[in-house]
Order: C-alpha cells, then structure tokens, then sequence
C-alpha cells in the first residue's frame, strides 16, 4: 500500500509501496526512526486512515473496499487500540470506561466481560475507581481492557509505554506479552524502546516509508545491534 501527504513538491510519502503481513496469535513490534512512517502503517492497517492504493485485510476482510459505515463497524468488531496517552474518560470509572466503546457502538458488553478484562490486566477491585485515583500504569491498563474486551483480531499499540517510567513499562509489556502468550492475541506495536522491542516475537525496522529488515526472537541487544547499525547506514 502507498500513502502520501500533500501534493506537489510539497507531498511527503508517509508509506512507499509496502507490503507486510502479520502472523495471527504473534506480537510484531514495528521500530525505526521518526518519520518513518510507523504510525501511518498503524492508522492504515487499523482502518483509522486511508491508503492511496492497496489493500488491507484484517480477519479475512479487505478494508479498502468497504464504505465508511462498514469500515466502522469492521473496526469495531476486530481491531483495538491503545495509545501513548491513555485517553480515558475521567469522569468515568474504570468499568465504564472499559464499557464505553460498547455502549457507543450500541452494543452490549456484560458487566462479567468487563470484569474479567480488567482481572486480566491486574486491576481486579480498582473497577470503581476513577482515571486521577489511578497511576499511569494502571490507567493504561485499563485502556488496554478497553481495547481487549471484545476479543478483537488484532489489537495495535502506538507507542503504549511511552509516557511510563521504565519499571511500569516492564510491567505493561508484561501483560501484553500474556495476552498473546494465553489468549492468542495479535499484537502490533509501534516502539522507539529496545527493550520493549525485545518482549516481541518479531521486530520489523522501518525506514523512508518502508519495512527494510527485521528480527525474529529479539533480544534488547540484537535490537540495539541493529538500530545502531542502521542509524549507521543511514549517515
Ligand atoms: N496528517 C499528516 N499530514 C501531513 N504529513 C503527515 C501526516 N501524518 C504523517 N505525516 C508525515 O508522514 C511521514 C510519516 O509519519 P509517521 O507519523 O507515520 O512517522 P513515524 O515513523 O510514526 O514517526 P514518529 O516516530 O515521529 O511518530 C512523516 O514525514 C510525517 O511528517
């Protein structure tokens, strides 16, 4: 798929030609430098934006081709995701907040299936609490019940430990990490942080708009290794 800002001498190609697929019940964490069109891919895969051309399938469905209308309910459906910064409500508990998407969406959500998300991620007996009675790791826990507690497909993740101090990341990576590891969830993260990078199963590097290598069984090093060797290339 391509996708580009502006036109004329002004047009910036955010995504040139790329073409990746992402294994189902695996973690892919997508790094390289600013620019390099890692959120683009993430709004474009997630069906938030629109590529020029191409295709995009998500759970046997081509994206490009739907209207708006079904496009949105696709969505719904089978993507979630999650954000540097949290983006709750704050007038809102935990619980409602996991509800909220639902509710929008017209759907019903069990009171039992938002408890148990918000048990899967560690906030059993915080459900009344609201976004300013939490810390920061524990309000992106809830944005990631939010976003897991209707089983979607695939469940993107735009730098989601980048506003956390490196202990209540480790613990967030954690958790995604038991996501994919007991439920099977498909995971795709955009990070700049190796040692995130590590806790993935594959490590694609983007560079000028396009995936140009990538990593299988990570480790912080071997993605150190190779971001310094890029960066080098780069110069
Ligand atoms: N809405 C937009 N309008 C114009 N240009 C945009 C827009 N969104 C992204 N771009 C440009 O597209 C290119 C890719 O941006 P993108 O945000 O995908 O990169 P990134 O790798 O995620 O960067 P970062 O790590 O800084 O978040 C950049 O040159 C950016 O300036």
């Amino acid at each position: 798929m391509c996708r580009t800002y502006g036109a004329g001498t002004g047009a910036v190609t955010a995504l040139a030609d790329v073409s990746i697929g992402f294994a189902a019940g695996a973690f892919t964490a997508i790094m390289g430098p600013s620019g390099s069109g890692k959120s683009t891919l993430l709004q474009c895969a997630a069906g938030l934006e629109r590529p020029d051309s191409g295709m995009i399938w998500i759970a046997g469905t081509e994206l490009t081709r739907l209207n708006e209308r079904r496009r949105t309910l696709l969505r719904r459906a089978h993507v979630g995701f999650v954000f540097q910064s949290f983006n709750l409500l704050p007038s809102l508990t935990a619980e409602q907040n996991v509800g909220l998407p639902a509710r929008l969406a017209g759907r019903r959500v069990s009171r039992t299936d938002i408890r148990s998300a918000l048990r899967e991620v560690g906030l059993a007996g915080r459900e009344h609490r609201y976004p300013t009675e939490l810390s920061g790791g524990q309000q992106q826990r809830v944005a990631i019940a939010r976003a897991v507690v209707n089983r979607p497909s695939v469940l993107f993740a735009d730098e989601p430990t980048g506003a956390l101090d490196s202990q209540t990341s480790r613990d967030v990576l954690s958790m995604l990490r038991a996501l994919v590891d007991t439920r099977g969830q498909t995971i795709i993260m955009v990070t700049h942080d190796p040692i995130a990078a590590a806790r993935a199963d594959r490590v694609v590097f983007f560079a000028d708009g396009r995936p140009i290598e990538e990593l299988v069984d990570p480790t912080s090093g071997s993605v150190l290794d190779h971001m310094t060797r890029l960066e080098a290339a780069a110069c």
